[in-house]
């Protein structure tokens, strides 16, 4: 999976390296970004980072219909931290132009796409996300301590997606600072919570943690706040009922779930 999902990116790329050497390279975003860390970390322990994800790999379509800006509202109205949000094309149906339609509901936006190359993130600075998602096994380690440091100039939260203990390593020698453990491994697109469960004991103070994918309850995210996670990152589950509002409060109160 991990290979097709670098395999779609590569025109993309050549597209952002075309329009560098043009001079024509989107200027950065002018607004103001709200800060992803010290938004997760106003909410405490619990904090829910809301995903707009119309369609997934494993899930195939799971709300192609609801609209960025009305998703992201009801996430905001709803308690979410933060709304993570799905630009990658081929296999989730997103687009980058959501971050846009998003970023209306005032909170920090994450871009969930797949970044290889420098340019992605030149081109995600030119977009209203105040974070971007990067992936520790997909890109070599000399490329990760590129990236990692280049968000930060732009004014980007790196958040560095981990699956093991290999990955922690390398994101930690990139630099990275906010680590995202998903529970889904991106080769065979299994999903078990004790992913997160296992790496928290390898948290270091002054890091922020996420456990990401698979989260559908409250008691889970109850049990990852206990655990050490700063937030929990959740998509598939507030938005397969067509509903995300409500799914959102479920989620938070425990409340009306079955
Ligand atoms: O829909 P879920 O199971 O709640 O998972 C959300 C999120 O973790 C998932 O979309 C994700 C985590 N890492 C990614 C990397 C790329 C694309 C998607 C992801």
């Amino acid at each position: 999976m991990l290979d097709a999902f670098a395999k779609a990116k590569q025109a993309e790329i050549a597209a952002l390296e075309a329009l560098a050497a043009a001079g024509d390279f989107p200027a950065p975003w002018a607004g103001e970004r709200p800060s992803f860390v010290e938004s997760l970390l106003r909410r405490g322990p619990g904090a829910i980072i809301a995903e707009y994800k119309r369609a997934s790999p494993s899930r195939g379509d799971i709300a192609p219909e609801l609209r960025a800006a009305d998703v992201a509202m009801a996430y905001a109205r709803g308690g979410a931290a933060a709304v993570s949000v799905l630009t990658q094309e081929e296999h989730f149906r997103g687009r980058l132009e959501f971050l846009d339609e998003a970023a209306g509901c005032g909170l920090p936006l994450l871009r969930k796409d797949f970044i290889l190359h420098p340019l992605q993130v030149r081109r995600t600075a030119a977009t209203p996300a105040s974070a971007v998602l990067l992936i520790a096994r997909m890109v070599p380690v000399e490329r990760l301590a590129l990236l990692v440091p280049l968000c930060r100039e732009l004014g980007l939260t790196a958040v560095t997606e981990i699956f093991d203990e290999a990955d922690l390593h390398r994101a930690r020698q990139a630099g990275a600072r906010v680590i995202q453990v998903n529970n889904r491994d991106l080769d065979t697109l299994a999903v078990n919570l004790d992913v997160s469960r296992a790496m928290v004991a390898r948290r270091i103070p002054g890091e922020i943690w996420i456990s990401a994918s698979g989260i559908t309850r409250h008691a889970e995210v109850a049990e990852m706040a206990a655990k050490g996670y700063d937030a929990v990152l959740v998509g598939t589950s507030l938005m397969e009922g067509g509903d995300p509002a409500g799914a959102l409060e479920r989620l938070r109160s425990g409340e009306g779930e079955t």
